[in-house]
């Protein structure tokens, strides 16, 4: 239960990943809140993709359950979780270089919407859906320009743009940040703060830099060898020697 006694919108039970006979997730259990921005963190290998391939459907979990909105969603594939409202980045890019900014976010908006690209193309609602949220994200001046021209941080942009036109609740956000340039990083922050502040977006993302998470996180889980080894407010975590420790002295 949330501190206010609504239900978890997504529970993880015992959660496992076996693969080629390693184990790399093992006894992952957590709750994530509605509306809350929960960040995960440890160092690397430490199975954060894993999990979000996991909990996306991109893997099958080997043990455990995943529950979204108290239903199990553990078999079901990634389009169905995402049907239900459930939508993730990836850590590597997953653009078109030849293709325009505008046309990503159509083609996005029509596998959320289903039925066929020419009937929903035409549609006031469709238009407004892609043009709605190319000025969301910052991109309406670039709609026309070709994905492989983007900055690293519009290219960013644009894969939260192809995330946020199926109206995700629920956002898996793998290192967002990655590869982004220092002046481009403030305005993907506030990007990214405010698709959970003002829009109530469940959020939660794989970022390294603590420091952008501070102010930006409710909670954080702190994955090691592949077991949840804190998972608490950001204070309390930074704190943990438990979790100073696993870093083995690097800079939290
Ligand atoms: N398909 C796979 N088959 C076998 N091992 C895998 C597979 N995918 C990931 N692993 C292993 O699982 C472990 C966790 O990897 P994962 O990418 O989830 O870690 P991570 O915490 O996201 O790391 P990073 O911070 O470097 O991105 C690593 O040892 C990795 O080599």
């Amino acid at each position: 239960m949330s501190p206010d006694g609504a239900p978890p919108v997504l529970r993880l039970i015992d959660v496992g990943w076996r693969v080629g006979g390693a184990t790399i997730l093992e006894q992952v259990t957590l709750d994530v809140h509605e509306g809350e921005f929960l960040a995960f963190i440890g160092p690397n290998g430490a199975g954060k993709t894993s999990l979000f391939n996991l909990v996306s459907g991109l893997n099958p979990t080997t043990a455990g359950r995943i529950l979204l909105d108290g239903a199990d969603i553990t078999g079901l594939p990634p389009h169905a979780r995402a049907r239900r409202g459930l939508g993730r980045t990836f850590q590597t890019s997953s653009l078109w270089p030849g293709m325009t900014v505008a046309d990503h976010v159509r083609l996005a908006a029509q596998a959320a919407r289903g039925g066929s690209y020419g009937l929903w193309r035409r549609a006031r609602p469709f238009a407004d859906a892609v043009g709605g949220t190319l000025e969301r994200t910052g991109l309406g001046p670039r709609a026309e320009a070709l994905a492989g021209s983007l900055s690293h941080g519009e290219k960013r942009k644009l894969e939260l743009a192809v995330l946020l036109v199926g109206d995700p609740r629920v956002m898996l956000l793998d290192e967002p940040m990655a590869g982004v340039s220092a002046e481009e990083v403030p305005a993907l922050t506030e990007l990214i703060r405010s698709l959970h502040r003002d829009e109530g977006r469940t959020v939660l993302m794989v970022e390294h830099h603590m420091d952008l998470l501070l102010g930006l996180a409710d909670r954080l889980a702190v994955l090691h060898h592949g077991t949840l080894l804190a998972l608490d407010a950001p204070d309390a975590v930074m704190a943990d020697a438990t979790v100073q420790s696993a870093y083995l002295g690097e800079a939290l």
